[in-house]
């Protein structure tokens, strides 16, 4: 299990939601403003208390190559046990893997890309037209700027994707103008991808192929899709592209770029996700922790920002509409693996991280039916 080397905090998918009414005040501040000012001491709302700095090592320092690489091809094949072993290898002792071969063509990567770039180029007038509206978490702007926490060095945009939650919620942005379009090719392929890992990861927490699908009630399950701008810092070493936290997600599946910043928290050390081309690292969120009762962790994970080049990132994270109950799949649970948490509505676990995100716990203990001591 991950070590609490790390601060605690309860973070959803980064970030939590905006409060009411400080949305402008953090549009005015949006980092790749003031990097466009060319600001030299990074401002003190984004400076870290040195215990959450980087504490252990410098990007990159520890063992990075042993993160595993799936090949997705591999699930079709003659090796296919072989590869279903390495999947179950990775998700108990990492929690995260990074998968090629997934089904999602590159050239829809590279547009993704490429939209978001165009995105962040536009005028700072021209991005606020979608800044998060009061009471939500989607949109252009910094989210959880409440002034109790510290800033991450970066700014995105959040929408969802795909799903009852994207009509529910539109949240596109205007511009550019194939934005819309791509996201709707890229989001069907992502979705595609999380349905194919659900049915491999029913399969190695040893259920049958469909069984954790029709738990989780997989077709109702939407994408929450984030387009993160980490821009060059002037000193990097004070602050952090995203502080540490745990994914509210089942499964979450990123894109990062060619720029590494992504560390995962592993026995008490940062570990560097290498970028991997065309590769998306894929990761346990806490639904999927409370659905397998503990067999598979959610891992908190931070990103480091640098002095030199910017790094763009493109988490999805998979997602069921508020009403959805999460728990323990009933196949998995036993007199000897009794239920560890309790039965809840999704919507309760998301007003769980609205309301108090950063009480030092996680906020996935919070539903243990025997309290952790930690
Ligand atoms: O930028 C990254 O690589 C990770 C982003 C992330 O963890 C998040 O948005 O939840
Ligand atoms: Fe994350």
């Amino acid at each position: 299990m991950a070590t609490t080397m790390a601060p605690k905090v309860g973070h959803g998918d980064g970030e939590g939601a905006t409060s009411k009414g400080t949305e402008s005040k953090a549009l005015l501040e949006m980092v790749q403003l003031l990097v466009a000012q060319g600001v030299k001491q990074v401002p003190e709302k984004f400076i870290q208390p040195e215990h959450i700095r980087r504490t252990v090592h410098e990007v990159g320092a520890v063992c990075s190559d042993m993160i595993p690489v799936i090949d997705m091809a591999g699930l079709d094949g003659d090796n296919k046990d072989q590869v279903m072993a390495d999947v179950a290898k990775a998700c108990e002792e990492w929690g995260f893997f990074q998968v090629v071969n997934h089904g999602v063509p590159p050239v829809l990567m590279q547009e993704i890309q490429q939209v978001s770039k165009d995105f962040f180029a536009l005028s700072p007038e021209e991005k606020e037209v979608n800044k998060i509206k009061p009471g939500t978490s989607v949109g252009y702007g910094r989210l959880f700027e409440t002034g109790k926490t510290v800033a991450n060095w970066v700014d995105r945009i959040t929408i969802w994707s795909y799903g009852e939650q994207s009509r529910a919620e539109p949240c596109m942005p205007p511009k550019p103008e194939r934005f819309r379009q791509v996201v709707d090719e890229y989001s069907e392929a992502v979705v595609k991808l999380c349905m194919r890992l659900i049915e491999t990861l029913s399969t190695t927490l040893g259920l049958e192929p469909h069984i954790l699908g029709e738990h989780i009630n997989v077709k109702t399950v939407g994408l929450r899709t984030s387009f993160n701008y980490y821009p060059p810092c002037p000193q990097p070493e004070l602050v952090l592209g995203i502080m540490p936290h745990a994914d509210t997600s089942f499964v979450t599946v990123l894109q990062q770029d060619e720029t590494p910043g992504l560390e995962i928290e592993k026995d008490g050390q940062w570990i560097l996700v290498p970028p991997v081309k065309d590769a998306f690292v894929v990761n346990i969120g806490d639904l999927l922790q409370i659905v397998s009762n503990g067999k598979y962790r959610s891992v908190m994970h931070r990103v480091l920002v640098n002095n030199t080049v910017g790094r763009y990132s493109f988490p999805n994270f998979f997602m069921p509409p508020k009403e959805t109950v999460i728990q323990p799949v009933k196949e998995l649970l036993s007199e000897t693996n009794p239920p560890l948490y309790r039965s809840l509505k999704f919507a309760e676990y998301i007003s769980g991280f609205y309301v108090k995100p950063l009480t030092g716990r996680r906020l996935i203990d919070s539903f243990l039916l025997t309290p952790s001591e930690s």
